[in-house]
């Protein structure tokens, strides 16, 4: 079996010091290094992913939008969706979220949020134990009613949650600031959120951009520049901005997220599902530009298994290219581990080593898929489902064991999210009248 030793450990064993990584390796080396230890084993141990794009309040909108365009999908559907959900449904549906990261893989999550009840979610997060970077979305201009906030009262209510949650949970979750996109930000709001992040240590942005030609064209209209320049000019781009998507830009804007050290998002089943577009990856990691992988959400994808989302990552550049040779398991591993922590920003994060962060996650391969398994990263990249993870750790708490969530109760959280009934009309009606 082929396998990067400090990614993929086939037959593994590990053993943590608190949050860390002490020894990882083979399953027979370690029961003879450390034979009175407690141990994880597994059929396959890996770095937990990082799903560096996720919306997680929007589990509850799955299949509630398919077959739409981006602004489409988000005026008629999602904002309708997001102005509406009470205090207790976004708790719900955040918690519905982490449970399906923890359950598929998923160990850190840069998460947008919504406008309201943003608190649920970082309660959530902290219950569940995920990793998160994660904010309060940001809309003061072209938003339906319930997610229209005055700019000032946008920024401010973002101050007092990166108060209260920066840093929270043992430094689970960290803030990013979240203006939802250009097209629904103002000038002032765009800025704010730059000296908002400047203000606070380790504090980053993450925001959409030029996800599809509507939008861009819309950023144009109100700016008079390419939306990646506008958002430079604004100050919303550097090493410390996730930019989600970036399908839509050309050469000078290219140059600009290289010289600036911009991280970019990749969401290929998103952009497929949504008829976006492909985004050109392999040009931006020839750039040098950090390319990381994400779900997106529920109603955009419709999944948020990790797995899935390397295999589409890789064979929409392959096809895109007519190049078979195109995007290989290593580097789409990368993507979605190494690539993905270093957006995050969450340092000696997404790879098995020691003296490492102890987010690790644990595949079954005694099942038809994985018989034989000849190299163990084309099966993960290839053929491994989210359903086959059977092991999740972070910080070096186990969240998930024997395929079994330990911090919540998962069917409760099911019964619970399964019994929310979604009215969008009146919220509809709204959104559609400041729809671009
Ligand atoms: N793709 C997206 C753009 C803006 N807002 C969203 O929720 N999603």
């Amino acid at each position: 079996m082929v396998a990067d030793a400090s990614t993929v450990i086939p037959d593994g064993a590990l053993v943590t010091t608190g949050s860390r990584i002490e020894a990882v390796g083979e399953r027979r080396e370690l029961v003879e290094t450390y034979p009175d230890h407690e141990r994880v084993e597994c059929d396959v141990l890996m770095p937990g992913t990082v799903g560096a794009h996720v919306h997680s309040v929007q589990s509850l909108g799955r299949g509630i939008a398919d077959d739409t365009e981006l602004l489409d999908w988000l005026f008629d559907y999602v904002l309708p969706m997001e102005a509406t959900l009470t205090e207790r449904e976004m708790e719900i549906a955040a918690k519905l979220g982490y449970l399906e990261l923890v359950e598929s893989g998923t160990t850190t999550a840069i998460d947008h949020l919504s406008v309201a009840h943003a608190d649920r979610a970082f309660e959530a997060a902290g219950e569940i134990g995920i990793r998160g970077l994660m904010g309060k979305v940001l809309m003061d201009r072209r938003s339906p009613d319930g997610l229209l906030e005055e700019t000032d009262r946008a920024l401010d209510e973002t101050e007092e949650l990166i108060r209260e949650y920066h840093g929270a949970f043992d430094d689970r979750i960290r803030y990013a600031v979240t203006p939802r996109f250009a097209v629904s930000c103002t000038e002032e709001c765009l800025r704010g959120a730059r000296e908002l992040a400047d203000e606070y240590d380790g504090v980053r942005i993450h925001t959409h951009a030029s996800e599809n030609r509507s939008e861009i064209e819309t950023v144009e209209a109100d700016t008079g520049m390419r939306n990646i320049h506008w958002l430079d000019e604004v100050g919303l781009t550097g090493e410390d901005v996730v930019l989600a998507h970036c399908v839509w830009t050309d050469e000078s804007e290219r140059e600009v997220l290289a010289e600036t050290g911009t991280h970019v998002t990749h969401c290929p089943s998103s952009n497929m599902k949504l008829a976006s577009g492909i985004a050109p990856i392999w040009d931006y990691l020839d750039r040098g530009i950090n390319v990381a992988l994400g779900n997106d959400g529920p109603p955009c994808n419709n999944t948020l298994d990790p797995f899935t989302e390397m295999r589409q990552a890789s064979l929409l550049q392959k096809v895109d290219r007519l190049d078979p040779t195109a995007a290989p398991a290593q580097d789409i591993f990368e993507m979605a581990t190494v690539n993905g922590a270093k957006a995050a920003g969450f340092e000696k994060l997404g790879k098995l080593e020691e003296d490492w962060r102890a987010d690790v996650i644990g595949l079954r391969t005694d099942i038809t898929r994985a018989t034989p398994l000849h190299d163990v990263l084309s099966h993960l990249v290839f053929a491994a489902h989210g359903d086959d993870v059977v092991f999740t750790m972070v910080d070096g708490d186990v969240l998930m064991d024997d395929g079994e969530v330990t911090a919540v109760d998962a069917d409760e959280i099911r019964r619970e999210a399964g019994e929310i009934d979604l009215d969008l009309e009146d919220a509809r009606e709204s959104a559609r009248q400041v729809k671009p």
